[in-house]
């Protein structure tokens, strides 16, 4: 069980390429075709003496499909370097495949099949293959930024509600105990001191839960001031000390120069055949009590 560490900025940029650039590179990649097919006809007019048909065809497909490829990397939603390439690269492949194409069908000089037909289609498969590279490594990094956020609470950096869910019912099985904390009278320090103070109390509150809670505890926020904790262990003397913990640290917390934090906390060691909501339910009740005998307190539900 790791410590949370603050989740990264999102810095994948997706979409940035205005439509603009893209109409633009749309309009030169269509005029560029048309004119090497009119130039080429024009300077090399000689037909070829057999035509094949088969071969015709093979490289009329190829040249298809790599302009279909176009028009989905310029409907698609990818990050600019990646557009770039992806265009620049399909682009020049497709000079490549256009001259190949029409030496099927007009006498092209060696030199031309050589410098330029297999120059631009070579260096276009290259800069698209690092077009795609791109493209993916850009989706996996944004997908491990979502799944982190997925996991987070926004304000605190904290794992949320959802994520604290997962984890205890993935490790139902093992020994383990639940905590849930309480801020006390929150309301009156959003009330007193405005909202801000209260937002930052919640993050000053997690990040000194970050600091001194050990590997054997997962620590969620799982509503406004409510706190839930995930202990590893079974022991009720390694459980109190964890609490007692909690209890302390909240001294670091000033709501004020002068005014500390408090929070009321509750346990429940899992019991052999007990449910996650039956164990939350204990130590939703300790809170309760910790709570109805004045706050600023742990209580355990044996
Ligand atoms: N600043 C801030 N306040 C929040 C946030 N989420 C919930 N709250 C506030 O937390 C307060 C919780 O109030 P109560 O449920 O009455 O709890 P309390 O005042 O702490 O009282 P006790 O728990 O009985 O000690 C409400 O006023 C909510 O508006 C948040 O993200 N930021």
């Amino acid at each position: 069980m790791n410590k949370q560490a603050p989740p990264p900025e999102v810095k994948a940029e997706l979409n940035s390429v205005p439509l603009v650039v893209k109409q633009f590179f749309i309009s030169f990649f269509v005029v560029v075709l048309l004119m090497i097919v009119v130039t080429y006809l024009y300077n090399f007019n000689r037909l070829e003496s057999d035509v094949y048909l088969n071969g015709v065809l093979s490289d009329a497909i190829n040249l298809l499909i790599l302009i279909c490829i176009f028009a989905f990397v310029q409907t698609s939603v990818v990050a600019k370097r990646s557009y770039l390439f992806l265009s620049v690269g399909i682009f020049l492949w497709s000079v490549g495949l256009t001259f190949d194409f029409l030496d099927e069908l007009v006498f092209q000089p060696i030199w031309v099949g050589i410098y330029i037909e297999d120059i631009t289609r070579t260096l276009g498969m290259l800069i698209t293959g690092f077009g795609l590279y791109l493209a993916l490594t850009d989706l996996a990094k944004t997908r491990e930024q979502l799944e982190e956020e997925l996991k987070t609470d926004v304000l605190t950096k904290a794992y949320n509600r959802r994520y604290f869910y997962h984890y205890v019912q993935q490790n139902q099985s093992k020994p383990h105990s639940l905590v849930i904390a309480d801020i006390d009278h929150f309301k009156a320090i959003n009330d007193e001191y405005g909202h801000d103070v209260g937002d930052q109390v919640l993050i000053d509150f997690v990040y000194q839960c970050h600091q001194a809670l050990g590997e054997d505890v997962l620590f969620a926020r799982i509503g406004g001031e409510e706190f839930a904790m995930y202990v590893a262990t079974d022991d009720a003397d390694e459980l109190h000390a964890t609490c007692e913990q909690l209890l302390s640290l909240v001294s670091n917390v000033m709501v004020t120069p002068s005014k500390t934090l408090s929070v009321s906390v509750g346990s429940a060691i899992k019991r052999a055949t007990e449910t996650f909501s039956s164990t939350l339910k204990r130590a939703d009740q300790a809170l309760y009590l910790a709570k109805n005998q004045g706050r600023s307190r742990y209580v355990h539900k044996p």
